[in-house]
């Protein structure tokens, strides 16, 4: 927030434009289309305080010149981007062109849309809508800082065993029973942080932000499954959570640290009763109430320490 001492008074603003819509489409002469849809929500810290304080506009930039001018910088775009370079790109256009401006937020919210094969063979224009959607938060300030955090909305996850939780707190409240056998389900959300701290020292290579997109969602699919034909055992979203977060650490040296929040989507073991008929339906791990509330909330953050070197 741009902050001000006013009359005793502290004072923090911020403007912008939220949920502006685009969708880009980029055609190679081979007659291959690619093509990225994104809401985009940028905010500004700048210098308008009079526009606050006494009614003097003259140093706003107006939330329809940036609306505008994210449909002008994606027209500009003329090679495929990433949402992470899109970001920077408008970030740095905001912070240069105008002096009022300290530091520009921009996060964006990506549409899965993926490219469908018929026949098996990759289409050249035709697309459909996946599920989980990419994120980026850029932070840029006039002095070359740059923080760019990427991202993972519902991703959703589920396997129907190899899961459990046993060992927990167990008082005059407490009806759960211990359990080796369940199903365990969850709608990932993740962001991460990577270490570039200027533009100079992003990495050169095309849609760099992009691969990585894809390697952490595999880090986190892998390690949340395990193998195949063996899965691996979870004593607690916790533990999963945890490993999934630590494996993202492990394999990326760009990234610094990760935040994860990890619902647990209850399945519900289903038994029906009558007076009459004790037995209607007897649970034995395979008829299930899907539920989408209330469900326990998980989250946590996993950073590397500085070295103090
Ligand atoms: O993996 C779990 N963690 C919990 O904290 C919890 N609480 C609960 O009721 N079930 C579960 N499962």
């Amino acid at each position: 927030m741009a902050e001000t001492i006013n009359g005793g008074l502290k004072f923090e603003q911020r403007h912008g434009k939220s949920r502006v819509r685009v969708g880009r489409v980029w055609k190679l002469p081979n007659g291959s289309h690619f093509f990225a849809e994104w809401k985009v929500n940028v905010s500004l810290l700048s210098d308008c305080v009079a526009s606050y304080l006494h009614q003097d506009n003259s140093d706003i930039v107006a939330t329809d010149t940036i609306k505008n001018t994210v449909y002008v910088k994606a027209k500009e775009c003329s090679e495929q981007v990433t949402v992470e370079d899109f970001a920077i790109k408008l970030a740095q256009h905001f912070t240069s062109f105008y002096q009022q401006v300290t530091t520009a937020i921009v996060n964006i919210v990506e549409k899965p849309w993926e490219r469908v094969s018929v026949n098996g063979q990759p289409h050249k224009h035709g697309f459909k809508l996946g599920s989980e959607k990419h994120t980026t938060e850029v932070i840029f300030s006039k002095l070359g800082t740059l923080q760019v955090n990427s991202g993972i909305e519902g991703l959703a996850l589920l396997k129907t065993t190899q899961s459990g939780f046993e060992g927990f707190i167990r008082d005059k409240y407490t009806i759960l029973p211990e359990t080796r056998e369940r199903m365990l389900a969850t709608e990932v959300t993740i962001s991460w942080k990577y270490n570039y701290n200027s533009v100079s020292s992003l990495p050169v290579k095309p849609l760099y932000f992009s691969e990585r997109y894809m390697d952490v969602k595999k880090a986190l699919v892998d390690t949340f499954f395990g193998s195949p034909n063996e899965g691996v055992y979870s004593p607690s979203v916790q533990r999963t959570l945890y490993l999934m977060g630590k494996a993202v650490l492990g394999r990326f040296p760009d990234i610094s640290s990760v935040h994860l929040k990890m619902p647990n989507i209850h399945f519900l073991p289903v038994n029906l009763s009558s007076k009459d008929n004790p037995e209607i339906v007897k649970f034995a791990d395979d008829v299930y109430l899907p539920t989408d509330e209330p469900h326990g909330s998980i989250e946590a953050r996993l950073s590397r320490v500085q070295s103090k070197m």
